[in-house]
């Protein structure tokens, strides 16, 4: 079949979404399709940068008080505008720390090893932070990773099935930590009825949202997850190093923090000082210190783009996007040995196309040096993430011509097939 940039700019027409990219900077001359590692930078969340500046100058140490943002409720208000992301209730949210802090801040509250129970539940496919985190956990309870942290293994080495998952919830299991949407391959995972399986067995369950927040929507409360944690910096485009956030279901309110500080006080008790820690009676009692105000401040900025847009139109958009891509690289790059290697179907497909090729290393450097920014990632794989709040149908069509002339005058061969220090 032949496609055609009027068929994609027809399809921009019809997007709803359209106007929010105007709202951000996209570096000149490339498309970009890295938002599922770093998003981009919009205007509102650079206003909002500039106002937490003003109000340093202005202010002072009142600026903990003054103001039209407080720093000192800052994270609290920005887990309120963070709820209807993950389908939770405010006081369930707070934004802090990073994406591993917070999962070490939750592995310490809530993993309670116990009689037979000592036992973590991982997965093989899942981002290394985290395994490291969960491994550093188990030796600060005097547990041997090896035997203690069990990981799933994937059959296709790029997906999880919910039942190999559910086999090995055994009665040796204290905890499970997921991710919602794999890294590589963009797998949703069902949370649902892994919740509903993890809990008939006692035990715990939390999911690393970093690549489905923003991208997905998600009903944590109703699903009854017991905690969750995610950075800010991808989908949601508050920046390099922009403060994280976690999710501690309501049930679990009055859990003593794992790590404490006196950021994990009831605001009201804070500053008398004591040396006895009243936790807070919500999602703040699993703060630590005093939060990075300078990046938390962009996250206002950009949550206010997502309650405009809504996630179910933003996931909409996001699947025609994929869908788009998927099909156009059927129709344009056969022949060239590349394979799809995502989830095709819309239940299981997140935010990026993994495609994979034997040369994916250089053929990422030279998308690169024609200005089509994807990521590389071991062994051979390009992730490209087409976002619903920038990305056009037009990007997606330009994209596939760019590779396609990559392919056919090989121009790949230029480049060594190595990662860069950043891939
Ligand atoms: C699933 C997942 N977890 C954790 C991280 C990293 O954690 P941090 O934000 O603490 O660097 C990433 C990406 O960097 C990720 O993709
Ligand atoms: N956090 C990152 C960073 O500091 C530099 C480069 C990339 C990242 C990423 O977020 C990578 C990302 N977690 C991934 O999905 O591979």
């Amino acid at each position: 079949m032949n496609t055609n940039i009027k068929q994609a700019q027809e399809l921009d027409q019809q997007d709803t979404l359209h106007h929010f990219r105007s709202e951000f900077y996209i570096p000149e001359k490339s498309i970009y399709l890295d938002g599922n590692s770093l998003g981009l930078l919009s205007k509102r969340a650079e206003k909002a940068i500039d106002a937490a500046v003003q109000s340093w100058k202005d202010y002072a140490i009142d600026g903990w008080t003054e103001g039209e943002n407080p720093w000192y409720y800052l994270s609290e208000n920005l887990g309120v505008m963070s709820a209807p992301l993950i389908g939770a209730e405010p006081d369930e949210i707070v934004v802090t720390g990073s994406t591993t802090t917070n999962l070490h801040q939750l592995t310490a509250t809530f993993y309670k090893p116990e009689g037979k129970k000592t036992k973590i539940l991982a997965d093989e496919l899942n981002f290394p932070s985290d395994i490291y985190a969960l491994k550093s956990q188990l030796k600060l309870k005097g547990y041997n990773p090896d035997e203690h942290l069990i990981q799933v293994q994937s059959s296709d080495g790029h997906t999880l099935r919910t039942e190999d998952i559910v086999a090995k919830m055994s009665d040796e299991i204290a905890l499970i930590v997921l991710p919602g949407v794999l890294y590589r391959s963009g797998q949703v995972l069902d949370m649902k009825t892994l919740t509903k399986e993890a809990h008939q067995r006692g035990i715990l369950i939390g999911f690393d949202l970093c690549h489905s927040i923003g991208s997905i929507p998600h009903s944590l409360s109703e699903w009854d997850v017991d905690f969750a944690f995610w950075c800010t910096y991808k989908h949601l485009n508050a920046g390099p190093g922009s403060v994280a956030g976690l999710y501690v279901n309501r049930k679990h309110f009055g859990t003593e923090p794992g790590l404490a500080g006196w950021f994990s006080s009831a605001k009201e008790k804070q500053f008398d000082m004591d040396h006895t820690l009243t936790p807070a009676e919500n999602a703040g009692a699993y703060q630590i210190g005093t939060p990075h105000l300078l990046s938390l401040a962009p996250l206002l900025g950009s949550l206010e783009m997502f309650e405009e847009a809504g996630m179910e139109e933003i996931r909409r958009k996001s699947l025609r996007l994929t869908g788009y891509l998927m099909e156009l690289i059927e129709n344009e790059l056969g022949g060239y040995e590349f394979k799809i290697a995502n989830p095709k179907d819309e239940t299981t497909r997140g935010g990026h196309v993994l495609l994979e090729h034997k040369e994916a290393a250089r053929i990422c450097r030279a998308l690169k040096a024609d200005g089509v920014v994807p990521d590389f990632r071991k062994p051979d794989g390009i992730r490209l993430a087409p976002v619903a709040l920038y990305n056009s149908f037009e990007d997606v069509w330009k994209s596939v011509q760019i590779l396609k002339r990559i392919m056919d005058e090989e121009k790949f061969k230029k480049y060594e097939n190595k990662r860069g220090v950043i891939a």
